[in-house]
């Protein structure tokens, strides 16, 4: 006979939250990056306030006065004309700044729109996009700019649009590539399982991701925009004398270097001052990026993609109301395959179990026995190479077997939950948890404004968090891995979902905080009837809080049985030897 001893796990206090320092407040630590934003600040006020601040209008000449220094009537000198290149060189700036930000802008929205939706769709969007970014890369843009600005008059506004656009295609690659590891990321699976539509999961979880390296692009690219402004200016194109521009003028400036040293000095050094500065501005960026990234502590996900294989099928039958007697959820001669490009391996073959309403059904097994993929399964959330080969799963009666992302959308969050192992990666680093909370209530329920607040605190005190109010408004970062955990757990609650699916909920966590978890979810059960499907390979944890638990290996069910039976009398070799390698459980004689 087998007796079962599970090591009692002792209760322990929630982790007090920790404080924080925001990457703005890191960033204004800076006093490099903070100067270069200053000088920037300072320039382009100046420039948009020339008519306040210049002395002189920048056409007014004094031929008495040419080529002189510095003075109290002129602080930067005159130029070959007497004009004052102080005056010119303010009023100088606005065709540089109008430039600068017509060519950033399509920079940016080109950029930033092609970039996320290649990153982000992948496929076939991916496929078009990357040809037009190397397109892009591969035209030699001065060259086009040059005739542009023949054909526009010397519009230097549409020339730098057009150099923007053309410069556009680095931007997207990058762009892309950091979108293709931010969609992995388990808060983006979790706001998909929540059912929010891509448009939003772009603009809420995957742009403010990008901030980061959008800042840096813009920077760089805002320096490299002005020299080739600039640079234009100097050969005489793009603004018609005798208008100020200040490539124009360090061109006059070079023409009487040996006579008049310091112009070439003053109009140049205003140039690679705000470039340098706009350099050091986006050293700044990078660098609190790099560290945000540390803190954040991103890891990417390895199998969260939506299920894209089905037809289509209403989501109505689905979302009637549960049938009396009829299983909460059954899986019948289950099968999982993935492609591997040559064919279809079967990691999942066969399998049956059913969870009734209530009940705590643990899926058990070792590594690579097929747990998460059958779960995930169950949320349409195979990954893209993955697809159901044969059986049903039925949801209330109701087969999804062929339901489409927008039938799952409505079964995620309402009808199942996911808790995932997780749970600091499933949240969002850049939100707080009020925000993100309220999102999925948003998407889920149809409570009006007022109502999501107090229902924000409802569900955050289901859970069992103490200082409610407080952890609202705290980031991920800042909470204790067991309070994460039990956010987790509340964003999962927030539809009222009949079934959690959690996903080794207590596996990143350290024991005495594993032990809260489990009694949160015996305690869920207990009060609002929730059942629950554990993927766990710890028998610890099934003796300690499941009903009934089903056994696999190798992609195939080895035994399904309620948990008294299976620990005391176990049918099958295989459950015998795993409960033997379970060090918390002590087999009898
Ligand atoms: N995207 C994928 N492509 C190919 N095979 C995959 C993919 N995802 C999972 N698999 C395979 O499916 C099998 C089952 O994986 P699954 O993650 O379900 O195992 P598991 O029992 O949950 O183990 P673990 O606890 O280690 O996650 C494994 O052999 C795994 O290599």
């Amino acid at each position: 006979m087998t007796s079962v001893a599970v090591a009692p796990l002792p209760e322990a206090p929630v982790a007090a939250p920790r404080p924080t320092r925001g990457a703005v407040a890191r960033f204004v630590r800076k006093p490099v990056p903070m100067l270069a934003l200053l000088v920037i600040a300072l320039m382009v006020l100046a420039v948009l306030f020339a008519d306040l601040l210049a002395p002189y209008g920048p056409l007014d000449q004094d031929l008495q006065n040419t080529l002189a220094g510095p003075s109290s009537a002129h602080l930067l000198g005159t130029d070959s004309l007497g004009r004052d290149v102080l005056s010119r060189l303010l009023y100088g700036g606005r065709p540089a700044l109008l430039g600068v930000v017509a060519g950033v802008a399509t920079f940016l929205v080109t950029g930033v729109v092609l970039g996320v939706l290649a990153g982000y769709f992948g496929g076939w969007t991916d496929r078009v996009v990357s040809a037009v970014a190397d397109a892009l890369i591969s035209v030699p843009g001065v060259i086009l700019v040059l005739a542009v600005l023949a054909i526009f008059n010397q519009e230097i506004t549409i020339a730098m649009a057009v150099f923007g656009f053309l410069a556009s295609g680095v931007l997207i690659r990058i762009i892309r590539s950091s979108c293709l590891s931010l969609r992995e990321e388990l808060f983006v699976a979790a706001a998909r399982v929540s059912g929010l539509s891509d448009l939003r999961i772009m603009a809420r979880h995957i742009l403010p991701g990008l901030i980061g390296p959008i800042v840096i692009q813009l920077s760089l690219f805002s320096g490299v925009a002005l020299a080739v402004q600039t640079g234009l200016g100097f050969l005489g194109l793009g603004s018609l004398p005798p208008a100020p521009t200040w490539g124009a003028m360090v061109g006059e400036a070079a023409g009487i270097m040996t006579t008049q040293g310091s112009m070439l000095f003053i109009t140049g050094g205003v140039i690679a001052l705000l470039i340098i500065a706009l350099g050091l501005f986006s050293d700044g960026v990078r660098d609190v990026t790099a560290e945000s990234r540390k803190t954040a502590r991103s890891r990417p996900a390895r199998r969260r993609r939506a299920d894209r294989a089905a037809a289509a099928a209403t989501a109505a039958e689905i979302e009637k109301p549960p049938v009396d007697g009829v299983p909460l959820l059954e899986v019948e001669n289950y099968s999982i395959g993935f492609d591997n490009g040559h064919s279809t391996v079967e990691v999942v073959k066969g399998v049956s179990f059913a969870i009734q309403p209530g009940e705590i059904l643990g899926l058990v097994g070792e590594s690579g026995s097929g747990k998460t993929v059958t779960a995930l399964s169950v949320l349409g959330l195979l990954p893209g190479n993955g697809r159901v080969t044969s059986g049903d799963l039925r949801l209330h009666g109701r087969s999804t077997c062929g339901l489409d992302e927008q039938a799952y959308r409505s079964i995620r969050g309402r009808r199942i939950g996911l808790v995932s192992q997780e749970p600091m990666v499933a949240l969002d680093p850049m939100f707080t948890v009020r925000s993100q909370l309220t999102e999925v209530l948003r998407n889920v329920t149809s409570l009006p404004r007022q109502a999501l607040r107090a229902e924000c605190v409802r569900l955050l005190e289901r859970v069992r968090l103490p200082d409610v109010e407080a952890v609202l408004e705290m980031y991920p970062h800042q909470l204790s891995g067991g309070m994460a955990q039990r956010v987790v757990i509340a964003i999962a609650l927030a539809g009222d979902p009949d079934l959690l699916i959690a996903d080794e909920p207590t596996t990143a966590l350290d024991v005495t905080v594993q032990a809260e978890i489990l009694d949160l979810l015996r305690d869920l059960r207990a009060r609002s009837g929730k059942a629950v499907l554990l993927v766990t390979h710890d028998l610890g944890v099934v003796a300690d809080v499941c009903d009934r638990a089903v056994v696999m290996s190798r992609g195939e069910v080895v035994e399904v049985a309620a948990v008294d039976d299976l620990f005391y009398a176990p049918r099958e070799q295989y459950t015998r030897r795993l409960i033997d390698s379970t060090p918390n459980l002590v087999a009898a004689p």
